[in-house]
Order: C-alpha cells, then sequence, then structure tokens
C-alpha cells in the first residue's frame, strides 16, 4: 500500500528553528520536536542547534535507547525529499506577430527592390525587343 509520507525540502525544515517552532531532521526524517523541547533529557538546546541539518551523527553519538527511538515516533511528520533541486527550465519563445496587415508591410518594405527589380527587367526586354520589330 502506499504510504501518504509528507517530503519536506531541508530548507523548509530549517526554517523551523525556534522554541516555538522546531523541526530536527535524523537520517532523512523529520521530527516536530517543538513539544518534546522542555521533556527532552538531553535538553533543548541541543535539539535547536542540530536545526537545519540532518544530526544523524549528533542523534547516534548521544547513544539513544530503543525506548527514545521508539518516542521518536510520536514526533515524527514526515521525510526529506529526495528529489534533487532542478532548476525550472526556462521557455524562450518568440513573441508571434498577430497583426498580419502589419507583418506583410514590414516584409513589403524590406523586400520591396525584388520585384521592382523583376518588373524593371521585364520592362527593358520588352523595349528592346519592340524596337527590333
Ligand atoms: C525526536 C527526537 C528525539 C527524541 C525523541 C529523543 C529522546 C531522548 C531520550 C528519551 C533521551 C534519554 C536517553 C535515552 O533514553 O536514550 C535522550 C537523551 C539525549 N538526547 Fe535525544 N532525542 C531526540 C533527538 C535528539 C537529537 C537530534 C539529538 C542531537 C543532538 C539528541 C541528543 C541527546 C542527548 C545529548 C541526550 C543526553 C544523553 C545523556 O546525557 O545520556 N536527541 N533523548
Amino acid at each position: 500500500m502506499p504510504t501518504l509520507t509528507k517530503l519536506y525540502s531541508l530548507e523548509e525544515a530549517a526554517r523551523h528553528n525556534t522554541a516555538d517552532d522546531c523541526w530536527v531532521v535524523v537520517d532523512g526524517k523529520i521530527y516536530d520536536v517543538t513539544k518534546y523541547l522542555d521533556d527532552h533529557p538531553g535538553g533543548a538546546d541541543v535539539l535547536l542547534e542540530v536545526t537545519g541539518k540532518d544530526a544523524k551523527v549528533e542523534f547516534d553519538d548521544a547513544g539513544h535507547t530503543k525506548s527514545a527511538k521508539e518516542l521518536m515516533q510520536d514526533y515524527f511528520i514526515g521525510e526529506l525529499d529526495p528529489t534533487p533541486n532542478i532548476p525550472e527550465m526556462e521557455v524562450f519563445r518568440k513573441e508571434q506577430d498577430v497583426n498580419f496587415a502589419s507583418k506583410l508591410m514590414a516584409s513589403a518594405a524590406q523586400y520591396w527592390p525584388i520585384p521592382a527589380t523583376v518588373v524593371g527587367i521585364s520592362v527593358v526586354i520588352a523595349v528592346l525587343y519592340a524596337r527590333q520589330k
């Protein structure tokens, strides 16, 4: 069955770093220990000090007992999002010129010498041809 674990970025978890709102991350799992701060046998300060990072090493170093690890589950709120932070792709799109008439006028202004030259050459050929007769 799929689990409905909420995912948070480390940046999001790091924002909860005060005595009124404290999240700690241990081995990729996030715990909201706000209500546990005053009861934590290791003290509130150690928890506040490790906010904003994965405190697995500090947690293990404290030598927590099995019952401490069971107690943690009461404060579990989610996991770190393992998805790498891929910057959004920017899509560049040329502005579409919806005004067809102005588009036509612009290309006519740019390319008028071509039809003018064709007409001019045609006139010269016609005149030369008429003279020969
Ligand atoms: C939800 C998270 C946590 C819970 C539920 C928890 C619970 C406990 C408990 C029950 C104890 C008493 C000893 C034991 O039974 O193991 C304890 C001690 C301690 N904890 Fe935590 N703890 C948590 C997170 C942390 C973290 C992230 C640190 C990291 C610095 C930490 C550092 C300590 C320290 C330094 C002690 C005192 C060890 C001693 O003096 O013997 N704890 N904790």
